[in-house]
């Protein structure tokens, strides 16, 4: 596998940077009457304005022939083929093929139509759906149930909790959607708190059915079901489990008929439209669920199909690569301009971060670039109170991506025309800055003396031509929903294959949990620690003294 440094365009583009340096993007628009119209893009739902980048024609050119450099047309295909992309576990990455059993009959892979499995999985889905709303699933004293308790971490919650978040306004009366995470016990505490046992049924999600947090709290679940009374014949009136692993879910005690499967093409941070999803379909009724998956779907075709120019997850990863390695951003920002999509940024840091955490090609040689970067944001307006700051005037290139529905669902006076103006004027503000000349004259404008205006107006300057995209949609709803983390998942892809890396293990996170339990092992026993770092010596013993 071959470094993307060596290929002629990232030399070109590296030469072209050097060229682009001292171009505002000010003078792009000035220079271009048809640059808001040339820049932007769309599909599924969605409008991407990418014009406010330091990029002009020639740099959009050369980022595309990167682009095909890099083997994205075959990359594509090979994921959307079932082809094992994921070669350090030897397997499919077929995340797509989840939202696809509505529109094909078949997606054969290693020999498998796994669209059968897909559909059929979503049909015992519905059946679960339908019992639970119709009052037919009963609790263990035949009361119909109120609360739904999703239990299950990364992947296993984030994209769900982030979803059912973001359909809010589509949420179905009579039940009541949860999640717990953590592994502190303070996350369930409190969620019990809220709870009967005798109305509410926990979904416990893991993929591998070997996850520490979710089997403690899987435990803790069913310990207080028993407190509170559920007989042990009865507890799978009160539990059901997402799983790639049906034997160990067995083993822990689901009873199999409430066991809904998972896949190994599936990755954790790419399954929220499996049965994972189940926690979403719930909250918001079958119905919605398929809405999501044909907007994934949709956005799936245009990343496949569309020329790579038109093509959202192109231009978006090779804007991102563009800031990361030739303009050395370390970070990139997403800021929803959406209440309902307060909790978007988390998932995508997940989603991102996780797949392109990498350090070595797919040959294991290690790489010569810089890889994923560190992906954080919030909802606008609040974070323009508090980091926007930094966007402005830091000393680092932060790229954004803003988001924004046209309509609200909640007309409230003019709050959704001021919300809109707000994430207008941010991507502006970054653009344009603010002179020095200007600075003066607006202190000199508000009766600043002379003295006043050189102590201040530094403190005023904007350096501006700060880049942004905005992505715009008419409404957020399950459709779109499910195109922008589609759209967001295949921009992970499109950068991963550029970088020449596989962004679908996750190797790293085994050492954290290897040494989790060697020292929990030390915090309950009086093992001899002498071996370890002072450090960690003495936090232990921090911890044992609190203890006793
Ligand atoms: O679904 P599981 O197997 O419990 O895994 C949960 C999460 O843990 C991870 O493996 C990371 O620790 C994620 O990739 C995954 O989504």
């Amino acid at each position: 596998m071959s470094s993307p440094t060596q290929h002629s365009a990232w030399q070109a583009l590296a030469q072209h940077q050097q060229e682009m340096a001292s171009v505002k993007m000010t003078e792009l628009f000035a220079d271009d009457s048809t640059r808001a119209e040339s820049f932007k893009a769309s599909a599924a739902g969605w409008t991407l304005d990418y014009s406010k980048n330091r990029a002009n024609a020639n740099t959009m050119k050369l980022l595309l022939e990167l682009v095909e450099q890099a083997g994205m047309k075959s990359a594509i295909q090979g994921m959307f083929h079932g082809d094992h992309i994921n070669n350090t576990e030897d397997r499919s990455v077929l995340h797509v093929a989840l939202r696809a059993s509505q529109a094909q009959d078949s997606l054969m892979v290693d020999g498998v139509n796994v669209l059968e499995e897909v559909r059929s999985t979503l049909n015992q889905m519905e059946k679960f759906v339908a019992q639970l709303h119709s009052g037919e699933w009963k609790g263990y004293t035949d009361k119909k149930i109120t609360d739904v308790v999703s239990i299950g971490i990364g992947g296993s919650y984030l994209g769900p909790k982030v979803v059912a978040e973001a359909l809010t306004p589509y949420k179905k009366d009579g039940i009541k959607v949860h999640f717990v995470a953590n592994i502190d016990g303070s996350d369930i505490t409190e969620k019990l708190k809220l709870l009967n046992a005798e109305t509410t049924v926990f979904i416990v999600s893991s993929k591998s059915f070997g996850t520490l947090e979710t089997l403690y709290n899987a435990n803790a679940a069913r310990a207080w079901c028993i407190d509170q009374g559920v007989p042990d014949a009865d507890i799978k009136k009160h539990f059901a489990a997402v799983s790639s692993n049906v034997e160990k879910a067995v083993k822990f005690g689901m009873a199999e008929e409430n066991i809904f499967p998972m896949w190994d093409w599936v990755g954790g941070r790419y399954s929220l439209w499996s049965a994972i999803g189940l926690p979403i379909a719930v909250a918001v009724g079958m119905d919605k669920f398929y809405e999501l998956l044909d907007g994934a779907h949709a956005m799936d075709q245009h990343f496949k199909t569309a020329p790579l120019e038109e093509n959202l997850p192109v231009i978006m990863g090779a804007l991102g690569v563009w800031y990361s390695n030739f303009h050395n951003a370390q970070t990139h920002a997403l800021i929803p301009y959406d209440h309902y999509l307060r909790a978007m940024p988390a998932h995508i840091q997940q989603l991102d971060m996780e797949s392109n955490g990498k350090a070595n090609l797919l040959d294991g040689s290690g790489v010569a670039t810089d890889t994923g970067p560190i992906i954080w944001g919030g909802a606008g307006t609040n974070g323009q109170h508090a980091y926007h700051q930094l966007l402005h005037q830091g000393t680092r290139l932060v790229p954004v991506d803003f988001i924004a529905p046209l309509k609200t669902h909640n007309p409230v006076a003019d709050h959704h025309a001021q919300l809109f103006a707000n994430c207008l004027s941010q991507s502006q503000a970054l653009m344009v800055g603010k002179s020095l000349e200007q600075a003066e004259k607006e202190l000199r404008d508000a009766g600043a003396t002379e003295e006043q205006v050189a102590a201040i107006a530094p403190h005023k300057v904007i350096p501006g031509n700060r880049p942004s995209n905005t992505l715009l949609t008419e409404q957020l709803t399950p459709f779109t929903t499910g195109s922008l983390i589609a759209l967001y998942e295949h921009r992970t892809f499109v950068q991963g294959t550029i970088w020449g890396i596989n962004s679908f293990d996750q190797w790293g996170v085994e050492l954290g949990k290897v040494l989790g339990t060697d020292i929990y092992n030390r915090l309950v026993s009086d093992s001899d620690n002498s071996m370890l770092d002072a450090s960690t010596q003495a936090l232990i013993d921090a911890f044992k003294k609190a203890q006793s």
